[in-house]
């Protein structure tokens, strides 16, 4: 497999994006391509809608991990590149079609010259939401290839390629998603007096919460509440008896979380009162943040400076990412990746440039072969 063939994986896997534990097409696929290359010293296990690939080492001393994500996220895309999404609706716009490809790159050059260690590949599902991390970590299919060290990458639009970056610590926030569901009492639009006007109530109920970041928070803390989507009413002349709103809590620590919590409930309680209306709650997927080892963290530097590959240090960031509950069991870590896009993830103009491909193969290979 080469160069060419990666790209044309990558542009293949780019017009199928599926959402999370509906990856049918996309475990097909990749199981597919993996038939091609299949030697006597691979194990491929399907997991619900992702893969483990289990390559046994020459001289193991270790079993590392590496690990992909396989969901699309629900973006119409609006690239128009040739290979643009056949799914309408839906886009690989957080990069986990690049992020599967190297995966790939990275087995296809491990067959073709064995290391000495033990790697079992991870194609997960559903870290978009809601989250297959936790399920593959505590499946009895995880468990038994008893792994010593684990890491993954992230595509970094803002990274030019060549370039990668990571730090030891924390580097991906915890999250919380968040449902909020408000009920009050519909009616015509002309006798508002007579009604519960839920896009009201839901209007100021999002434009409020951002106080609890402003106000509740220690400044030197850092908190996100981020609503993503805001639905109410059925027609222009009709006021709403139902909103909803759909979100994402982010911190850089869990009391920071606790507290956000505990205040967007009291905020429930007092809009329930002055709205006349209920409210229901509900948080969704929660992801433990990602936490990067130390000792992990400085290899891989080091590796990286005897590959000629950039290496920065980065900044945590309030992006989430399930694969925190990895790291939570077992040592390793997990960098940024340089694609150097003008639009940015989860935009649906993302462009990675595909040369990362390649930068991306070189590092995970590189810190297979070299991790101690
Ligand atoms: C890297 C990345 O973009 N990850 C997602 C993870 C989403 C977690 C969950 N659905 C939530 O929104 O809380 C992100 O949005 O950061």
């Amino acid at each position: 497999m080469n160069y060419n063939q990666l790209i044309k994986i990558r542009r293949d896997l780019h017009q199928i994006p599926e959402l999370g534990f509906r990856e049918f097409k996309t475990q097909a696929y990749i199981l597919q391509i993996l038939e091609k290359i299949k030697t006597p010293n691979m194990v491929i296990e399907k997991w619900e809608t992702g893969l483990f690939v289990y390559l046994k080492g020459k001289n193991p001393n270790k079993t590392l991990a590496y690990r992909a994500d396989i969901d699309g996220l629900p973006i119409k895309e609006e690239t128009n590149l040739p290979y643009h999404s056949k799914h309408e609706g839906c886009m690989h716009a957080c990069g986990h079609d690049l992020h599967m490809t190297i995966a790939i790159g990275v087995i296809n050059e491990i067959v073709r010259h064995p290391i000495d260690d033990n790697v079992l590949f991870i194609f997960q599902p559903a870290e978009e939401g809601p989250g297959g991390a936790k399920p593959m970590l505590q499946s009895e299919q995880f468990k038994k290839w008893n792994i010593d060290m684990i890491f993954a990458l992230h595509i970094a639009p803002e990274l030019p390629v060549g370039t990668v970056s990571s730090r030891e610590g924390i580097l991906f926030a915890n999250t919380s998603e968040l449902f909020i569901d408000f009920k009050g009492k519909g009616g015509h639009a002309a006798y508002p007096h007579l009604t519960k006007d839920m896009t009201v109530a839901a209007s100021m109920f999002v434009a409020q919460i951002q106080q609890i970041i402003s106000r509740k928070i220690d400044p030197l803390d850092s908190g996100v509440i981020t609503i993503g989507k805001m639905t109410s009413g059925t027609v222009q002349n009709v006021i709403a008896e139902e909103a909803k709103l759909e979100g994402t809590i982010r911190t850089l620590n869990q009391e920071t979380m606790r507290v956000i919590k505990a205040e967007l409930e009291r905020h429930i309680k007092g809009y329930e009162l002055l709205y006349e209306c209920k409210i229901r709650l509900d948080y969704g997927a929660m992801y433990h943040q990602v936490y990067n080892n130390g000792n992990v963290v400085s290899q891989f530097e080091k590796i990286m400076n005897s590959s000629n590959i950039i290496y920065k240090e980065a900044n945590a960031a309030m992006t989430g990412e399930d694969f925190g509950y990895f790291l939570k069991e077992i040592d390793g870590f997990m960098f940024w990746l340089g694609v150097g896009s003008t639009y940015g993830l989860h935009h649906s103009k993302l462009n990675p440039n595909e040369e990362a491909i390649q930068i991306g193969v070189q590092a995970v290979v590189e810190m297979l072969k070299n991790y101690k």
